[in-house]
């Protein structure tokens, strides 16, 4: 405890940050970035019932309707419906579904950039980020036109041999799963023994050596496999902010919140934009790039809800 309170000190609560956040943040343009697991729904045992609350989808839903947001997460974006669903039905008794993280959010006012920023949908497409053969144009089921950026798509083959080899190892150490993320995939070891849990590392790294072009990530109980490419959250944030016309506004303000290592790489972006909030979430006190911290979900929802609230009052007094 004493350590969280000195640790506090430098990363002090948004929520009793609130009134200065709102001072910097007048007449200015937020963006909010959010991470999924450990950030809107508390970490659980299985990843497939990480189920966000639906006080926290409110509040987030809120949030879509008062400032352009976007879900960064590690899981894949997908949200083909139908077809989860007839898979649903189908593999009801079997063991993992692998969630998108779409399926869990269920909102349609907000974007989403799954596999850790490799996997963006957005309504525009980019002029500065590169090379053009990563952005195809679709049109979601609303009838929107709308651009998949994806830097990594041609990674795909590989990663689903990739798969399969970790797959096997999974099979014969109790507890393990490999969650396929489309472009990249995780190595959850949350519910194996600890005795083994060394084990699963050695094979899965071993098995890794064999792609050079492949890194290994530490999560939270989770090795996460990655193309090695220059992209992490932190550039699909500045991606999100280009597309969505607010990259070089010196008016615009990205606030990220998120609790793993890999929303590190958002934290450091928005430290180099030089302005904005990098919100990390964690209970227990931990090296972090960012400024601002808030303990769990629980706190997210009432800063997300105070968030929205301030710009509903702020929009209404505009009014009168
Ligand atoms: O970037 P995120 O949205 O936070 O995704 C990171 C990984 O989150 C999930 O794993 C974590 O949460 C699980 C459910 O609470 C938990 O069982 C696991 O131990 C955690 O590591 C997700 O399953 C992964 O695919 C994401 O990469």
């Amino acid at each position: 405890m004493i350590l969280y309170d000195i640790w506090l000190k430098n990363h002090p609560s948004a929520l009793s940050s609130f009134e200065e956040i709102k001072s910097v943040a007048h007449e200015k343009q937020m963006v909010v970035f959010l991470d999924y697991d450990g950030t809107l729904s508390p970490i659980v045992n299985n990843p497939d019932q990480a189920f966000m609350s639906t006080e926290m989808r409110s509040a987030v839903r809120e949030i879509g309707e008062h400032f352009p947001t976007a879900i960064i997460s590690g899981r894949s974006r997908n949200k083909c419906r139908k077809k989860i669903k007839l898979k649903m039905k189908r593999e009801k008794k079997r063991s993992s579904m692998q969630m998108k993280v779409f399926q869990f959010v269920r909102l349609n006012n907000i974007y989403y950039a799954g596999s850790h920023g490799m996997d963006i949908s957005t309504p525009t497409v980019s002029l500065n980020y590169g090379n053009h053969e990563y952005q195809t144009r679709t049109i979601d089921e609303k009838g929107n036109d709308m651009v998949n950026f994806c830097p990594v798509r041609d990674f795909l083959p590989r990663i689903q041999t990739i798969k399969d080899k970790l797959e096997k190892i999974a099979k014969d150490i109790k507890g393990a799963s490999v969650e396929d993320n489309k472009f990249c995939l995780s190595v959850h070891y949350r519910c194996v023994n600890e005795e083994n849990v060394g084990k699963l590392k050695e094979m899965v790294e071993s098995t890794m050596e064999f792609y050079n072009d492949f890194r290994i990530s530490e999560g939270k109980k989770v090795m996460e496999i990655h193309p090695i490419i220059n992209w992490d959250k932190g550039r699909a944030l500045q991606y999100l902010l280009d597309t969505l016309g607010f990259e070089d506004s010196s008016n615009v303000l990205p606030i990220y919140i998120g609790d793993d290592k890999t929303d590190e790489d958002a934290f450091k972006m928005i430290k180099s934009i030089g302005r904005g909030f990098p919100v990390a979430v964690s209970t227990t006190p931990k090296e972090t790039e960012a400024l601002y911290s808030l303990r769990d979900p629980t706190e997210v929802m009432s800063f997300l809800i105070l968030l929205a609230k301030w710009k509903m009052g702020c929009a209404l007094s505009k009014l009168v």
